[in-house]
């Protein structure tokens, strides 16, 4: 699926600003982007609900919505599933997944049976004959996950499929999504504004700001090498601190945060010197005591918090020049204690101040 030049206005307001798309066949694209910047509006035109006011969307070489063609929705071979299920209350289970199959030439029994197997496919077999209202919110997106690839599309789309439902759910059907959508053979856009989710969900991921794309990566692209300070941040940051340059060691700024030295990756190609911002992930930080020998490569501080997160204790720590929270240690500190926090330069990213 190719989308080129996609822009939208709501007025004077600007909803997408010329995104340029690409999703591989049966690749699987997360859309990360805070509120407002344009996720449901970009998955919405690419499914035909919503025209764009520009910009084309191709299937393949087919033309799908370019000038003046625009493919009606129901005609695009395209499956969404919503954050809110939108299962049709008046129809069984059994109906609803059905219900995608009805433009196909098939006999009763036929799409029936198909719609058994994608019921069967999602953990529901047994339940076809029960309505909507008589399933839990985790059931009820799973007919929606069957009714989405009963039919085979080429496009599955996912509009926040998981905020409905509470942590452990979602972590489950999380997985459910991600082996269903890879099984099914489909092209996958996901949207969500949850990073972790993004991370463990996608091939590649889109960060959009704004209506914008900023970023296109894998996972481990986007979170190794963040490209400004908005997608390292969106992506998961244990804080920042501020600091000077005042070297080069290899790959790595040398930085004087106060009286501790440490070094940091150059978030941006082109290195840094000067006043800088050190942007820093929590799988970067260690704790190790206030009493070590002072080492290069570590920062002095003081407990703040401590939360326990069952493999081990999250550490809010205070230093002069920033706060750090998730700083991980298996066994709990105490408040108030002096520490030092050791830190993988790979983890700590400096922009400009
Ligand atoms: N029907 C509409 N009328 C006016 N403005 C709209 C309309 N739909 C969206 N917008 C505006 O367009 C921008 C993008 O909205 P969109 O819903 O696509 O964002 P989003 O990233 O999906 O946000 P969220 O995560 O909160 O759903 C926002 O500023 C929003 O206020």
């Amino acid at each position: 699926m190719v989308v080129r030049g996609a822009t939208k206005r709501y007025g004077r307001a600007t909803a997408l600003d010329g995104v340029d798309l690409e999703i591989e066949p049966g690749r699987f694209m997360v859309l990360l982007g805070p509120s407002g910047s344009g996720k449901t509006t970009l998955l919405r035109g690419i499914a035909g609900i919503e025209a764009f006011d520009d910009g084309t969307v191709h299937f393949g070489d087919t033309p799908i919505s370019s000038g003046r063609t625009s493919v009606p929705a129901e005609r695009r071979d395209v499956a969404m599933v919503f954050q809110d299920y939108a299962l049709w209350p008046h129809m069984t289970v059994a109906q609803n997944v059905e219900y995608a199959l009805r433009r196909r030439s098939l006999q009763g029994s036929a799409r029936r049976s198909l719609a058994a197997t994608a019921l069967e496919r999602v953990g529901l077999d047994g339940l076809g004959a029960r309505y909507p209202h008589e399933l839990s919110g985790g059931q009820q997106q799973r007919v929606a996950l069957a009714r989405a690839v009963v039919a085979e599309p080429a496009l599955l789309l996912f509009d926040e499929p998981l905020s409905n439902l509470d942590a452990d759910l979602r972590e489950r059907l999380r997985v459910e999504i991600s082996t269903l959508a890879r099984s099914s053979g489909a092209t996958s856009l996901y949207i969500t504004h949850d990073q972790s989710e993004a991370f463990a969900l996608a091939d590649e991921i889109a960060v959009l700001r704004d209506g914008r794309v900023v970023q296109r990566g894998t996972p481990e692209e986007v979170y190794r090498h963040p490209v400004n300070p908005f997608v390292a941040g969106f992506t998961g940051l244990a804080g920042a601190v501020e600091g000077t340059v005042t070297g080069v060691a290899g790959p790595y700024a040398v930085v004087r945060v106060g009286d501790d030295e440490i070094l940091a990756r150059p978030g941006l190609l082109d290195g840094v010197s000067g006043d800088v911002r050190i942007l820093v992930r929590p799988t970067a930080t260690r704790l190790v005591s206030g009493d070590a020998p002072e080492a290069s490569g570590h920062l002095a501080g003081r407990v703040v918090d401590i939360a326990f997160r069952g493999r081990g204790y999250d550490h809010v720590v205070e230093t002069a020049h920033g706060r750090l929270a998730g700083v991980f240690a298996e066994r709990s500190w105490r408040r108030d204690v002096g520490c030092r926090i050791a830190l993988d330069p790979d983890g700590c990213l400096a922009f400009p101040a």
